[in-house]
């Protein structure tokens, strides 16, 4: 039938599953979801923002992507079942009532929906858009390094061969520039998520520089009461610290951009595992994975409504 309950939120599902499942989905919760459109991919898809909301105009806002790197198919289905915990535990849980009093949660579940259709008609690890340009021979900018927060720097690539190729110019892609718009317009937004996979980690800025930012010893703070929530579930072991400091030099990066913005609560998650399965985390694993990560939102979106 056409709702939700025929949906397996312990399955990985297609780019037209999962868009049939957030019509339903929004059909079905209308009183507290809905589903804004806020541009096209370069192949022409629509983007699409779940925005869950008990009301008010231009509410604090908390932002929260997955999928932005095609291949990292556990984000998504990450998404989707933290999109349906909200529904079923706004009734119940206490906290979360209190956040969306007060607050709106947007949820941008495929950010990279051309990547995301070529993983699975094509090339399962692909990670980039599939933006084209004249005369040159290789597809895709890593989405994740097209943001002009530090664009261009150590830790993207400018060859268009490149898992890293930074694209032609800051904000250069339509799947970029649209939550830029979106966010800029916006202008409400105190807390940023951008999740990954995979490595279990929970960071935030900077990815492009080593310095420090203002907020650095709340951010760390902040880190680790997320994993330590994280690891109460089921056990399971996240690093945490700044991206530059605890990764790599990662430079154009989202979060970097959020937190200039003056989106001051800006992390950047990678979700399971560590390398045992990688990107081809097995299905038995959706479900523990996002029951453990919702614990670390929950924390980060507390500490947000109460700061
Ligand atoms: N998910 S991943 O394997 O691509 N690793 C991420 C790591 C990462 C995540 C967030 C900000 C900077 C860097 C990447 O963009 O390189
Ligand atoms: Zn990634």
């Amino acid at each position: 039938e056409r709702s939700t309950n025929s949906f397996s939120y312990s399955s990985y599902h297609t780019l037209d599953e999962i868009y049939s499942w957030i019509d339903n989905f929004v059909a079905e919760h209308s009183n507290l979801v809905s589903k804004i459109h806020i541009g096209k991919s370069f192949e022409n898809r629509s983007i699409l923002v779940l925005k869950f909301s008990t009301g008010g105009p231009n509410r604090p806002a908390i932002w929260i992507d997955t999928g932005i790197h095609s291949r990292e198919w556990i984000t998504h289905a990450t998404g989707i079942w933290i999109s349906q915990k909200i529904v079923n535990a706004y009734g119940k849980d206490h906290v979360l009532k209190r956040i969306l009093n007060t607050m709106d949660i947007f949820i941008e579940i495929v950010t990279n929906p051309d990547g995301f259709a070529f993983t699975h008609s094509m090339n399962r690890l692909w990670r980039k858009n599939k933006s084209s340009q004249p005369g040159i021979f290789c597809i895709g900018v890593d989405l994740n390094r097209n943001w002009k927060a530090g664009f261009g720097g150590n830790g993207s690539n400018k060859n268009p061969c490149s898992e890293t190729y930074r694209g032609p110019a800051p904000e250069s892609e339509p799947e970029v520039a649209a939550i830029v718009d979106f966010i800029t317009g916006h202008g409400n937004f105190k807390a940023m998520i951008s999740i990954h996979s995979y490595s279990q980690m929970v960071m935030y800025p900077y990815g492009h520089s080593l310095e420090p930012v203002p907020n650095h010893e709340e951010l760390f703070n902040l880190a680790k009461d997320a994993v330590k929530a994280l690891n109460k579930v089921h056990g399971i072991q996240y690093i945490f610290g700044s991206i530059s400091t605890t990764l790599y030099s990662a430079s154009g990066i989202s979060v970097d951009w959020a937190y200039d913005s003056g989106i001051k609560y800006a992390f950047s998650f990678e979700l399971r595992d560590t390398g045992q399965y990688g990107f081809l985390l097995p299905a038995s694993q959706i479900v523990p994975t996002a029951e453990e990560t919702w614990m670390a939102l929950q924390t980060i979106m507390k500490h947000t409504l109460n700061h």
